[in-house]
């Protein structure tokens, strides 16, 4: 896989990979990690594991954050952010965390059609719901709501990705009605204000999963953590390269899939390879989200029926890469 990657970066020769196109070689690193790891008769994730170099005698199943609240560009309500996840970081197995996302996922449904009506159920982009609302507090009340009926309170925690670009203005400030003619401008010392505890702060286009990137991330102590997207960089290596650095300098990595996927399910091999403890991959619905959920749940199955190693990343999701 190395060797035909680094023929293709040198094929392109551009950093951006503008010549041949990210998707377009993506495919092709793909085919050949899974070539590799039909070659070497192992599976996918251990093939992955070992050219990242992680230790693969102890693997980790990821907590799947859900996407079941949409907003922003992904979706047609006045909401600014644009994605609301649960993440069932107290349940004990990757199974079970995705057996508790779906036990809130259908009470959120029941709420919304009880608050909004029964049209306000339709699906943004990712699967999530989108209701009518327009505040960021709106869609954690219903959030709260929904993980109380189901009787996960406390043990699900809710991460935001509010993909602040889409509403950020020419003058500098956040406008949080942006879909509308009102603007409610924020700097971004009061957009920050509304967190109120020390988050894990994920870079994503200003990182675009690529190592030079993540080493001004670093350098410039703009987050903490670093979203893994393939198809952001195109090869298979780097993406695997940027993931290492951002490791090296004590971040984490969060992998994601993209709002326009397909229902290939490599970034679930990634995940356990590359032991990030944490995946993104829209709501439980929809196929091309769902393939990644249900092929964490054949690794997961696979691994305790071959007696190996494993655990899922639960509270320690950050973390998860660190110990052996
Ligand atoms: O914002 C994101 O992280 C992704 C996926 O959720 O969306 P997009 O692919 O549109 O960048």
């Amino acid at each position: 896989m190395k060797k035909i990657d680094q023929l293709m970066i040198e094929t392109d020769g551009t950093p951006d990979k503008s010549k041949l196109g990210a998707n377009a070689i993506l495919g092709i690193s793909m085919a050949a990690a899974r070539a590799g790891a039909a070659g070497r008769y192992i599976p996918l994730y251990q093939f992955l594991a070992d050219e990242s170099d992680a230790p693969s005698k102890n693997f980790v199943l990821p907590v799947p954050f859900m996407n079941v609240l949409n907003g922003g560009d992904h979706s047609g309500n006045p909401m600014a952010f644009q994605e609301f996840m649960i993440a069932p970081t107290h349940a004990t197995s990757f199974t079970q965390a995705v057996q508790w996302n779906a036990e809130t996922y259908s009470a959120l449904e029941t709420l919304i059609q009880s608050k909004h009506g029964k049209t306000a159920v339709g699906l943004g982009d990712e699967g999530g719901f989108a209701p009518p609302i327009s505040h960021p507090h709106d869609a954690l009340d219903l959030l709260m709501e929904a993980i109380k009926v189901t009787g996960h309170e406390g043990k699900i925690k809710i991460g935001i990705d509010p993909a602040s670009q889409s509403f950020f203005t020419a003058d500098s400030k956040y406008d949080m009605d942006f879909k509308t003619d009102a603007p409610e401008l924020l700097d971004a010392t009061m957009l920050g204000d509304l967190y109120h505890c020390a988050v894990e702060l994920v870079g994503d286009d200003l990182l675009a999963t690529n190592v030079d990137r993540v080493k001004m991330g670093v350098e410039k102590k703009a987050c903490n953590s670093m979203l893994l997207k393939i198809n952001q960089i195109g090869t298979i290596t780097e993406a695997i390269g940027a993931g290492n650095e951002a490791f090296s300098a004590g971040w984490s990595v969060f992998v994601s899939h993209r709002s326009g996927e397909t229902t290939d399910d490599f970034i679930a091999d990634l995940t356990v390879g590359m032991r990030t403890g944490h995946l993104k991959s829209g709501a439980p619905a929809r196929g091309e989200r769902v393939a990644k959920y249900n092929r964490l749940m054949d690794i997961e199955c696979e691994l305790a029926a071959k007696e190996l190693r494993f655990r899922y990343a639960g509270t320690g999701f950050r973390g998860a890469h660190k110990d052996g």
